[in-house]
Order: C-alpha cells, then sequence, then structure tokens
C-alpha cells in the first residue's frame, strides 16, 4: 500500500509575510490530515522561515534544486549539506523549468539526485514531454530516456528512497491537465521500465503527477491506481486551493487503507 503524497512547489513565489499566511493557512486545514504525506518546497531564502513555523508538524519542507558539489568555489550555489542543515528532507530535481531555463540535462540531473540522496533527503525527480514530443509519439522514449539517466547509473536500488514525478510540459502552469487516463498511462508505462529491472522497487515507489492539479482535479487524479499524489505548482500558493488538494489526497488513502484492513 502506497501512501499518497501531495508536495507544493513554490517555484519563485513568496514574501515572508505571504509565507506566514500561506504556512498558517496549511497548518491549520491540514494538522490534523495523518493518512497522508504532505511537502512544501519553497525558495531557498525562505528555508528558515519554513523550519521555523513547520517543524513539529505533519510537513515537511524542501528545496527546488541543489548544487551536486560539496562546499566550495561554486558562486550562487546551494550544497545538499547547506539544505539539510535547515532541515530539508526533500529536494526537486530535474524540474521542466531548470531543464528549459537552465540547460540542466538528465546527466547533471542524475549527479544531483545522488548528491540529495547521499546527504539524507529524498529527491523528487521529475520527467515529461513536450506537446511537440507527446504529439509524434516519443513520450514513453523522453521518459524512459529520462528515467533511465538515474536508473543506468545508480540501479534501481536508489529509488527506494526516491520520489517521481511525471510532469508533462504540456500541462504544466496551463490550466490543461493530463487527463486522469493520459497521466495513469504514463505513470503504468514508469512503473512497468522499472518492474523490469526490480519489480518490488516498483511496486512501492510513489509517482506524483504535476501539472495544472486544481481541488476540482485533484480527486480524480489520485484515484488512478498507478498515481500516488500531486506535485502542485500554482495551486500551492494559497491555502484555499492547496489544503482541498492535500484532504483529497488524505481521504482517498483513509479510505483505501480501511478498505484494506478490512480484507
Ligand atoms: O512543480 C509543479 C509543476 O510544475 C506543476 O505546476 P502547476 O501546478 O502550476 O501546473
Amino acid at each position: 500500500m502506497r501512501r499518497k503524497l501531495v508536495v507544493g512547489n513554490w517555484k519563485m513565489h513568496g514574501s515572508i509575510a505571504t509565507n506566514k499566511v500561506l504556512l498558517e493557512g496549511v497548518i491549520k486545514g491540514v494538522g490534523q490530515a495523518r493518512d497522508a504525506d504532505y511537502v512544501v518546497c519553497v525558495p531557498y531564502p525562505y528555508l528558515c522561515q519554513a523550519q521555523h513555523m513547520l517543524e513539529g508538524t505533519n510537513i515537511a519542507w524542501g528545496a527546488q534544486n541543489l548544487c551536486a558539489r560539496g562546499d566550495g568555489a561554486v558562486t550562487g550555489a546551494v550544497s545538499p549539506t547547506m539544505l539539510t542543515d535547515w532541515g530539508c528532507t526533500y529536494v526537486i530535481i530535474g524540474h521542466s523549468e531548470r531543464r528549459m531555463q537552465f540547460h540542466e540535462t538528465d546527466d547533471t540531473a542524475a549527479a544531483r539526485f545522488h548528491a540529495a540522496q547521499e546527504a539524507g533527503m529524498t529527491p523528487i525527480l521529475c520527467m515529461g514531454e513536450t506537446r511537440e514530443e507527446r504529439d509524434s509519439d516519443w513520450t514513453e522514449f523522453i521518459v524512459g530516456r529520462q528515467l533511465d539517466s538515474i536508473l543506468r547509473r545508480y540501479g534501481p536500488g536508489v529509488l527506494k528512497n526516491s520520489i517521481l514525478a511525471y510532469e508533462p510540459l504540456w500541462a504544466v502552469g496551463t490550466g490543461h491537465p493530463a487527463t486522469p487516463e493520459q497521466a495513469q498511462e504514463v505513470h503504468a508505462f514508469i512503473r512497468a521500465r522499472i518492474a523490469r529491472c526490480d519489480a518490488e522497487i516498483a511496486a512501492k515507489v510513489r509517482i506524483l503527477y504535476g501539472g495544472s492539479v486544481k481541488p476540482e482535479n485533484a480527486a480524480q487524479l489520485f484515484r488512478m491506481p498507478d498515481i500516488d499524489g500531486g506535485l502542485i505548482g500554482g495551486a500551492s500558493l494559497t491555502a484555499e486551493s492547496f489544503v482541498p488538494i492535500c484532504l483529497a489526497a488524505n481521504a482517498l488513502d483513509a479510505a483505501t487503507m480501511h478498505w484494506a484492513a478490512a480484507l
């Protein structure tokens, strides 16, 4: 039984004042929701604020990127141990915005994925195809390549302590999410590809869907058999939209767990 997980990715949004309102609302809204896991990935300058406000709650915090190297002469970079110093337990790796706008590659994503694990964090590896790639029927090729960049370097064992996220670029920030069936198809493909290496790990790894998830569509997406929660961008910026998404995951998980326990 895979526990549902909802991760908010604030991207480059926030201020000390607005974060305070948002986090207070999220703590109030999901503080009692213990049947799923919740994380917020905040911009670096707000890690201190996240730690201060979330320590001792059921909401974890993380970063949106890291440098694969240890402390050293790398101007502008943030090392894995700097993140763990602020209590980060998760870090997003290979988000499409990093790949497109900062020229990050499968190779650099793999190195950062590994560095995050070495520092004791759980990396959230993002994968997904563009609209053109989907229209050319390349979805499995692109997502398979992104997944294989990790598998072929480190083997399936590294997926024990990691999260995968399918985020089709055509759905990110567009208001046009993948249908539950479209997302399920790719999630099932990812799981089957891992199962070729290790069936047990494939059955256990959590695969999130990201791309225009809203309170209105979250439950339908999360109900699909291979979708284990969501990576939420725009809708994670207010408690009014993020909390219902978190609660959708919580309610589904609670219902599924009670059902499974009754068998
Ligand atoms: O990391 C989050 C994704 O990029 C999804 O963003 P979105 O929910 O604004 O579409």
